[in-house]
C-alpha cells in the first residue's frame, strides 16, 4: 500500500539530513515540504518567530500540544537550556512513531517526552503523572478546536503561573476563532498577534502569544 505523507517526511529527513544535526532536519522537512509535498508543519517563516519567543521565555518547562512529526518539537528542543523538561502531546500512534523517529534523527530524543494520548486526558495528569509544577512555555499546535478548552484545563489544573507563555498557531488559518475571542478579552492574559502567513504559502496566517498574568 502507498506510504503515507509523514512516511514520505520521515524518508525524506534520513535521505537529506545529517544525524545529530538538528538544523539539517529543519531544513530537510522544510525543504522536503516547499518542493515535494507541503505539510502542516510550522514551518520556516512562523517557525523564526517561534525561535525567537523559546528564546527569550529561556524556559525550564515546556509543554506542546500537537507533535505531529516532530519539525517543531526539534525547533523548540534545540534552544533549550540542559535539563529543561519538554514534553510534547501527540494523539495519533502512527504520526507519534514517525515523530520518534525525526527527532532521534536530530539526536535530541534525550531531551523530549513524547506522550501518546489526547490532551484533554493528559493535561489533568502532567502534576502527578509527568512530575510537572506549571509550565513556563506552552505552544498550542493540535486540532484548533481544542486551544480553548485545552487552555481553560491548564488553567483550572493549576499548570500556568504568572508570567507563563501560551503560544498558538494557526490562529488565521485554519483559525481558532473562540480561542481568540476568550485570550484577547480575558483579563487574565495579555496578548500579541505576530503576523505571518500559512507554513509554505502565501496565505496568511499567525501567531498568538498570551502571557498569563495569575
Ligand atoms: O490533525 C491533527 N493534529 C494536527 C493539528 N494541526 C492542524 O490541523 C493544522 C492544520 C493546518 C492546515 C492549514 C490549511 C489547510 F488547508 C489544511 C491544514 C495547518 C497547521 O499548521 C496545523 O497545525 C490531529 C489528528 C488527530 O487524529 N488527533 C489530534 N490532532
Ligand atoms: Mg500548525
Amino acid at each position: 500500500t502507498r506510504s503515507t505523507r509523514p512516511q514520505r517526511l520521515l524518508h525524506a529527513v534520513q535521505k537529506n539530513a545529517t544525524r545529530g544535526d538538528p538544523r539539517s532536519v529543519i531544513n530537510a522537512i522544510d525543504q522536503f515540504c516547499r518542493h515535494k509535498e507541503w505539510a502542516m508543519n510550522v514551518g520556516d517563516e512562523k517557525g523564526c518567530i517561534l525561535d525567537s519567543v523559546v528564546s527569550e521565555v529561556n524556559p525550564s518547562t515546556v509543554l506542546e500540544l500537537g507533535t505531529y512529526c516532530g519539525y517543531s518539537t526539534v525547533r523548540i528542543a534545540r534552544l533549550l537550556p540542559p535539563g529543561a523538561k519538554f514534553i510534547t502531546l501527540e494523539f495519533n500512534p502512527k504520526v507519534a512513531k514517525i515523530a520518534r523517529q525525526v527527532i532521534a534523527w536530530a539526536g535530541l530524543e534525550d531531551k523530549i517526552q513524547l506522550v501518546e494520548g489526547a490532551s484533554g486526558d493528559l493535561i489533568p495528569k502532567m502534576k502527578e503523572q509527568f512530575g510537572v509544577e506549571t509550565f513556563d512555555l506552552v505552544f498550542l499546535d493540535h486540532w484548533k478546536d481544542r486551544y480553548l478548552p485545552d487552555t481553560k484545563l491548564m488553567e483550572e489544573c493549576g499548570l500556568l503561573k504568572k508570567g507563563s507563555i501560551l503560544l498558538a498557531d494557526n490562529v488565521i488559518c485554519p483559525g481558532t476563532p473562540d480561542y481568540l475571542e476568550y485570550i484577547r478579552n480575558s483579563p487574565r492574559y495579555k496578548s500579541q498577534y505576530f503576523k505571518s502567513h500559512l507554513e509554505y504559502t502565501k496565505v496568511e496566517d499567525g501567531l498568538e502569544k498570551s502571557v498569563f498574568l495569575g
